[in-house]
């Protein structure tokens, strides 16, 4: 048990923040799972001032889901300041997180994401500006910095802390790596030696053993898991059990996979109604489908039907499939 402020967190993984992907079906989904924290999508601040009718539905929050943290992004203090006392207002939100490492373009021409990271003084004034004006303790997540000439990982870090930041999450890249080459976990020490508020390491970790290693070699709090869990709680689960008895639990087999993306999916017509969760489900539906043999058809099919239960039709009858061929092995 660690805390964020006042927020307890039951284990040390964290699920981070995808756009796209983590909404409440997902989030529920990966807690199910035994996540200790889970982290929204990036929420725009212009798109809460403007009451945007997207925006503000990605706010949704399910009972089961807490702790839960909200990530806000925007590159003017009063429009995230607003933003921030929106969130606390308006939602369930335990956390309110600030976007300090979104590398792409439309966001840092808005001077948001990791166009901060250039700047620690910035970094100050923006978090100050926030955690003083809500109650919910603020985290940031960052990348160790711009590029290689410009890592002001532990400057940056130290700036949110000394602003009133509750915890920090840092990925071991700069924005110039976006997600290529290796993340730096030595600067991801080095932060978190400096650091007295709690660190969540993130990058790379796609294993539960490499979770324990970022646990050991950067001495974090929490380690903050994200592509490693597309289509795949079991990740968060499986790391949660490996951290806490040392025991690795197999892989699922196909039929487990298949039944939790149907309920993934359930979840996901219920947040976003029948055909945009169809649409939208096509990439997890891959994601789950990943690393099984013989599953390129499915993800074919998957990819082309706008049909919800057709959608769960190609998944179950896949896993039939994948059944038999297993079972024509033993
Ligand atoms: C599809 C996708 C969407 C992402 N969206 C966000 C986001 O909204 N906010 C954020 O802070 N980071 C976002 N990230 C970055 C991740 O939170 C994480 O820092 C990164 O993937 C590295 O961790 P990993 O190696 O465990 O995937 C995103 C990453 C991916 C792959």
């Amino acid at each position: 048990m660690w805390n964020i402020g006042n927020v307890e967190i039951s284990n040390r993984v964290v699920v981070a923040p995808m756009a796209g992907i983590s909404n409440s079906a997902f989030r529920l989904t990966v807690k199910e799972f035994g996540a200790g924290l889970v982290v929204c999508e990036m929420i725009s601040d212009k798109g809460i001032h403007f009451k945007n009718k997207k925006t503000l539905e990605m706010l949704h929050i399910e009972e089961g889901e807490h702790p839960i943290s909200i990530q806000v992004f925007g590159g003017q203090k009063e429009t995230l300041v607003e933003a921030a006392q929106f969130v606390e207002a308006n939602t369930s939100a335990d956390i309110i997180d600030i976007n300090m490492g979104c590398p792409v373009n439309k966001v840092i021409k808005a001077e948001a994401g990791a166009r901060w990271l250039l700047d620690p003084d910035k970094v100050y004034e923006m978090v100050a500006a926030v955690s003083s004006a809500v109650k919910l303790p603020v985290t940031v997540k960052m990348r160790i910095g711009w590029d290689e000439e410009h890592l002001f990982a532990v400057e940056n870090a130290l700036a949110a802390e000394k602003a009133g930041a509750s915890a920090i999450a840092m990925h071991g890249r700069t924005r110039v790596q976006m997600y290529e080459g290796k993340a730096n976990w030595d600067i991801l020490r080095q932060v978190n030696d400096a650091l007295t508020i709690p660190l969540m390491g993130n990058g790379d970790v796609r294993t539960p053993e490499d979770a324990k290693r970022m646990l050991e070699e950067v001495g974090c709090e929490g380690v903050m898991i994200g592509r490693a869990a597309l289509g795949n709680p079991w990740m968060i689960y499986r790391t949660e059990h490996y951290l806490r008895t040392g025991e690795l639990l197999p892989e699922p087999g196909p039929r487990e996979k298949i039944t939790t993306a149907k309920v993934h999916f359930e979840r996901l017509v219920q947040l976003k109604g029948a055909e945009l969760a169809t649409r939208e489900f096509r990439q997890h539906a891959a994601y789950y489908l990943k690393g099984i043999p013989r599953s390129a058809k499915a993800k074919v099919a998957v990819n082309q039907t706008t049909d919800p239960k057709k959608m769960v039709e190609i998944l179950e009858d896949f896993a039939e499939q994948a059944e038999a061929i297993a079972l024509r092995r033993i």
